[in-house]
């Protein structure tokens, strides 16, 4: 039997770092929505005991580094299942790009496994046992809109934005989440309105989103990569109506109303990037 699951990305519409953490961790507070930019998970049967993992994009580990293996195997060990999977990904989010693809892949492996193995674990279980994988995973395993604190984990739904289409911009350089987190001068930190960016949400208030947007890892991998600067300032220069970098980047996303405007700043940005979408919010 074979099943099909889509992967979606995610974008930080805001992110916070309280503090270090004594477990090495950041104790974070992050605005998170799902877009429209979805990898695609074909998970197959195996009549014997393995998990094998197929992909053509040659940034993607095919043994227990991807998260999508390790989805599998936790599962696995967990409920003693004797079983065994092909997991096939369609990659179509950038790698190591802010948008949590390999999580996505993870806790999309989760909801297949669920289904394909009929385990009948609630999504908080699989959200649960997607915290053990990574930060981001229980976040993906909900999907939404989100305010997610702890390391990311602790999850607590919010309404869906406004309709709007987000531009995305990658540039070909890969960014450490670890590194990015190491270098956070924590004593230096402007600190975003997280309680303005949830009621905006709340009032559906486009306007009040564009203006909450903040993420304290921008001025970090800003320093650390100069050309991520540069796409900003193109994606401004064009008529977003706010832009962000996502996550701990490197890619940077515009939020724009208008679909006239959407076709400028798309085709201007594909003289400067190769990796440019424009999708639509996903956000419920
Ligand atoms: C920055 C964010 C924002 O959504 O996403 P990405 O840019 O990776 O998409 C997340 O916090 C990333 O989540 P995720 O990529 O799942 O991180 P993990 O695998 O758990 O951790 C990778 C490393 O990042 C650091 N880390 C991660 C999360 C956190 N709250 N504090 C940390 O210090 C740790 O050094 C950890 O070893
Ligand atoms: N299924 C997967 N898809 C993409 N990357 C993966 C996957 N599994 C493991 N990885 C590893 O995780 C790292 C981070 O990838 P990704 O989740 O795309 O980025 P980010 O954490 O910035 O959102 C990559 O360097 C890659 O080697």
């Amino acid at each position: 039997m074979r099943l099909l699951v889509k992967a979606p990305a995610k974008i930080n519409l805001s992110l916070d770092v309280l503090h270090k953490r004594s477990d090495g961790y950041h104790e974070v507070e992050m605005v998170m929505t799902t877009i429209d930019l979805a990898d695609r998970i074909e998970l197959t049967n195996l009549s014997d005991d393995t998990i094998k993992i197929l992909s053509h994009n040659r940034f993607v580990p095919d043994d227990g580094r991807n998260l999508a293996y390790q989805a599998a195997h936790l599962l696995k060990e967990k409920l003693n299942i004797k079983k065994g999977v092909a997991i096939s990904i369609d990659k179509v989010i950038p790698v190591a790009a802010g948008l949590a693809g390999g999580s996505s892949d993870a806790a999309a492996t989760l909801k297949g496994l669920n289904r394909l193995w009929d385990l009948g674990l609630s999504m908080d279980e699989l959200a649960e046992l997607g915290a053990e994988i990574g930060s981001d995973v229980s976040f993906c395993v909900y999907g939404g809109t989100a305010l997610a604190s702890g390391r990311g984990e602790k999850i607590k739904h919010l309404p869906a934005p406004p309709n709007c289409w987000v531009i995305l911009a990658k540039p070909t350089i890969g960014v450490s989440t670890a590194d990015v987190y190491k270098n956070l001068d924590l004593k230096n930190i402007q600190h975003p309105d997280t309680s303005a960016m949830v009621s905006a949400l709340e009032h559906g208030n486009y306007r009040d989103i564009c203006s909450n947007l903040g993420n304290v890892l921008e001025s970090v991998t800003l320093d650390m990569h100069p050309e991520v600067s540069q796409i900003k300032d193109q994606m401004e220069r064009f008529g977003a109506d706010a832009v962000l970098m996502s996550g701990s980047g490197p890619t940077v996303y515009g939020l724009v109303q208008y679909e006239s405007r959407l076709h400028r700043i798309y085709n201007g940005l594909r003289g400067f990037c190769d990796q440019v979408f424009a999708v639509r919010m996903l956000g419920d």
